[in-house]
């Protein structure tokens, strides 16, 4: 069961009548990434707690604030602080209003509805369309299989296997809403190639070239990390890296005709010999976040300085 239409305004709604910013374009956060979002000036910062309907950050390395503000004269609104599907939303039914949350007395929802997992990941996305976002830049932390790559490469995703989508696990699994998209979006050119190419040249002009990268990345459920085992197969099936997240926020921004720019850190090379006593860890995805971080957000500003007003490609 997903949101209506109507429950997504209400969060889109309260957020247009608490800030003046008018975002067109949307930064998530990816683990440790958090950093991006002080970049923009004029700042405006809500906690995800005080945001009517908002599912809130469980994750180390995620703050759960959403910050508009502005980035190279552009207004951005930026997720510090995403969902995942291991989070522990199997199911999750809306919280009653609590007496004294000034935002959550705009909830005066009476049913008692439930939400699957994908359709609270990717809560944020709508609402971003509906606040006027055209265009969205997805960051995330992974492992990379491919054995060219080095801890701390920066992979544009030029495209994604969705290994829960497989098992039915779609955010756009349930009744069709038309104001937002197609009942069948393509994803054949999710990651849009403009942007990617802008992207390689920001990063050729930044002297990045040798940790650029561009690469296919798969989605698995999470929390544990891979085995051996896996990370052999998701290799052979035309993985480059390996996350937990990112796949189905492109899939619904792309479904309601936002362009999409993803992007991989590579914070650790996934584990493919059993000789090799290398275990997956949090801490070094984090710390890999912070030893990439300048270089980051100087190229996301750059991105964010060469992006042209949207033409709504959806297919
Ligand atoms: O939010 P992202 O995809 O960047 O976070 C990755 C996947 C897990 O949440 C975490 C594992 O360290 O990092
Ligand atoms: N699934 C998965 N997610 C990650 N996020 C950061 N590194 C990894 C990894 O190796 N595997």
């Amino acid at each position: 069961m997903g949101y209506t239409y109507e429950e997504y305004k209400v969060t889109a709604d309260w957020l247009l009548a608490n800030t003046e910013h008018r975002p067109l374009i949307a930064i998530i956060c990816g683990s440790g990434l958090g950093g991006l979002a002080e970049i923009l000036k004029d700042q405006k910062v809500f906690s995800y707690s005080d945001i009517p309907n908002f599912p809130q950050s469980t994750v180390h390395g995620h703050a759960g604030r959403l910050v508009f503000g502005t980035l190279k004269g552009k207004s951005c609104v930026c997720m510090q602080g995403r969902f995942h599907l291991y989070e522990g939303y199997p199911i999750w039914k809306r919280q009653t209003k609590s007496a004294g949350k000034s935002a959550n007395k705009l909830l005066t929802l009476s049913r008692s509805v439930e939400f699957s997992a994908e359709h609270l990941v990717t809560f944020p996305i709508r609402i971003f369309r509906l606040l006027g976002v055209e265009t969205a830049i997805v960051t995330n932390a992974a492992g990379g299989l491919n054995e060219n790559y080095k801890v701390g490469d920066i992979m544009l995703i030029k495209d994604h296997l969705n290994m829960p989508g497989f098992a039915g696990n779609n955010p756009l699994v349930g009744p069709n809403d038309e104001r937002f998209g197609l009942r069948f979006p393509c994803m054949s050119d999710a990651y849009d190639r403009d942007l990617r190419k802008l992207a390689k040249t920001v990063a050729r002009d930044l002297g990045y070239s040798d940790f650029l990268k561009e690469g296919v990345y798969c989605v698995l459920g999470g929390p544990s990390f891979e085995t051996i085992a896996e990370c052999n197969m998701l290799k052979r099936l035309g993985a480059d890296a390996v996350g937990m997240s990112t796949v189905h926020e492109v899939i619904v921004a792309r479904h309601c005709g936002m362009r999409v720019f993803g992007l991989s850190l590579i914070t650790n090379k996934a584990v493919m010999d059993y000789n090799s006593e290398s275990k997956a860890n949090h801490e070094e995805v984090l710390q890999t976040g912070r030893e990439r971080a300048s270089q980051l957000e100087e190229m996301i500003s750059r991105l964010v300085e060469g992006i042209e007003p949207n033409n709504n490609n959806v297919c």
